[in-house]
């Protein structure tokens, strides 16, 4: 049955045709770096059969240019978080990106804000990016507008500024599945996104008042949802960027054992006690706090990483032997239990099972050489790479770029200044922190961003004001604001007929009454 007119010739022709397109795409210097573990086929069979283009390729193609002449230079974009349209209205004056943060949006942008636990509906960022690019194309016609009212030489004294910033957006773990990443993926390329950064954290595992941030989720689920990403893309045949972000170095549990490649990071116990979720239970209904139950039994377990059980236990013969065989990317726990029954002669206690969380997870050893490995192993999928670090340990910063750069030498990447950082308490100068920025440059940070801002940074804004109106009414609204945004430079706002948009309305009526409205 068929309401076309069946010609398989054609559609085979025509699904050919796109396969040598798709390969075509692919060689591009600009995708040189990709690798994918699918065919052109299957991505030509997975797409619609009417050409569609997406602004976002188009964002996504000026954001790498921008960051790469970052690279070539040794500079960096410096950007910050908001999810407000007339912020980003100012911020392209100084800035070339702008970043969209979850955790800004999940406080600010949905029906229950909270804590960034990235339980937010999962098109909340989506949205919110769609509503901050619709801003910009807004801005750029109006100013366009504006300035071609203007002849030639009249518009040499306007200003100028470039709206279109493209936008980076949090893409956080996919929010769920790979259906939902792949949805979520394909909703932030309709929105208009340039770049979002996706990363190997577990959805709704996050704790942060009881001191149990963060859980990662295996090496091989992280392939797949940044693959998930890829594919998305492809399909949808942009030239979006895809950044692999990656969070296992600040990280307390992985939810599951079932990749080798993170054996090495799992803690277990080395001491035979009754399992944690057990001790701490008890505990409990013998009136103790959960937190002191669950360090109780921390304190007691012996927690380490099989290998260091094996150091434990073995002679310094036994270990270097051991290790020479055991320790390296991918050997499982029951090869190492074998390479050690092997070659120590003591038994090695070690059982992972016993720590587990009750949401059972397992306990995890945040490190640098984990974030070296997954993000040198996902890298030809993705654009840019992020080591989320909440620490600014400087030797790890250096560690972790210069051991992937060993291998990718022109990878850019991304770093967050995120939530707490405290220098002066990690013991940077002065001098330091203004020279971090540059000095994170020297290793390919090319995209460096504030992400919560918005957070601090209005509210010390909002909160001047609200006292000043309270104690001077309109009197101090007019010096506080009014006066200041009329004097020259003239501040954005309603008083500035181009800023709000009056000459584009004016436009509108003109164009439609069939009148001029360029010199
Ligand atoms: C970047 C981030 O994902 C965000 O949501 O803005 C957060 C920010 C923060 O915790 O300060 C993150 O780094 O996880």
């Amino acid at each position: 049955m068929s309401n076309v007119s069946l010609d398989l010739d054609a559609e085979e022709a025509a699904f050919q045709a796109q396969v040598a397109a798709i390969e075509k795409e692919w060689q591009n210097p600009r995708q040189a770096h990709l690798q994918r573990p699918y065919s052109a086929e299957s991505i030509a069979a997975l797409r619609n059969t009417i050409p569609i283009t997406y602004p976002s390729s188009f964002q996504g193609d000026k954001l790498w240019n921008i960051l790469k002449t970052h690279l070539a230079n040794g500079t960096c974009e410096k950007t910050f978080g908001t999810t407000e349209p007339t912020v980003v209205s100012q911020m392209v004056k100084h800035q070339q990106t702008v970043y969209v943060s979850g955790a800004l949006c999940g406080l600010s942008e949905v029906q229950h804000p909270g804590c960034d636990h990235a339980d937010y509906p999962w098109d909340t960022v989506p949205k919110v990016v769609e509503k901050i690019f619709k801003a910009q194309l807004f801005h750029d016609q109006r100013q366009h507008q504006f300035r071609m009212r203007h002849s030639k030489e009249e518009r040499a004294k306007l200003e100028k500024y470039d709206f279109m910033a493209p936008i980076i957006a949090d893409g956080d773990m996919g929010f769920g599945g790979l259906t939902t990443t792949v949805k979520l993926a394909k909703l932030f390329v309709e929105a208009g996104v340039a770049m979002i950064h996706l990363d190997d954290l577990a959805i709704g595992l996050k704790k942060f008042t009881v001191g149990e941030g963060r859980t990662v989720v295996p090496t091989s689920e992280y392939l797949s949802r940044l693959t998930a990403v890829r594919m998305q893309f492809d399909v949808m045949g942009t030239n979006t960027l895809l950044m692999c972000r990656c969070d296992t170095d600040r990280s307390q549990f992985i939810t599951s054992t079932i990749d080798p490649r993170d054996h090495e990071y799992i803690i277990g116990a080395t001491k035979d006690l009754d399992p944690l979720v057990e001790y701490i239970a008890q505990g409990m209904a013998e009136g103790k706090p959960y937190v002191q139950a669950r360090d109780e039994w921390k304190s007691q377990a012996g927690l380490m990483t099989f290998d260091q059980a094996v150091k434990e236990k073995a002679t310094e013969e036994e270990y270097q032997q051991y290790a020479s065989k055991a320790i390296a990317y991918g050997i499982s726990l029951k090869e190492k239990r074998r390479i050690a029954k092997e070659l120590v002669k003591q038994d090695v206690f070690f059982d992972w099972e016993l720590p587990r969380s009750k949401e059972g997870q397992y306990m995890w050893k945040p490190n640098v050489k984990t974030i070296v490995e997954r993000a040198i192993l996902v890298a030809p999928l993705g654009d840019m790479t992020w080591a989320r670090m909440d620490a600014p340990v400087w030797k790890d910063i250096v560690e972790f770029h210069t051991e992937v750069r060993k291998v990718y030498p022109d990878r850019m990447f991304a770093f967050g200044f995120t939530g707490m950082y405290n220098y002066e308490a990690a013991g940077f100068t002065q001098e330091q922190i203004k020279s971090f920025s540059d000095d994170m440059a020297k290793l390919g940070i090319v995209w460096q961003v504030q992400p919560i801002w918005s957070v601090a940074g209005l509210n010390i804004t909002a909160e001047k004001f609200s006292k000043e109106w309270q104690r001077d009414g309109i009197a101090g609204y007019i010096e506080a604001i009014s006066k200041p945004s009329r004097a020259p430079p003239i501040v954005d706002g309603f008083h500035k007929l181009s800023y709000a948009g009056s000459y584009l309305a004016d436009a509108f009526f003109a164009v439609v009454a069939g009148e001029k409205i360029v010199p």
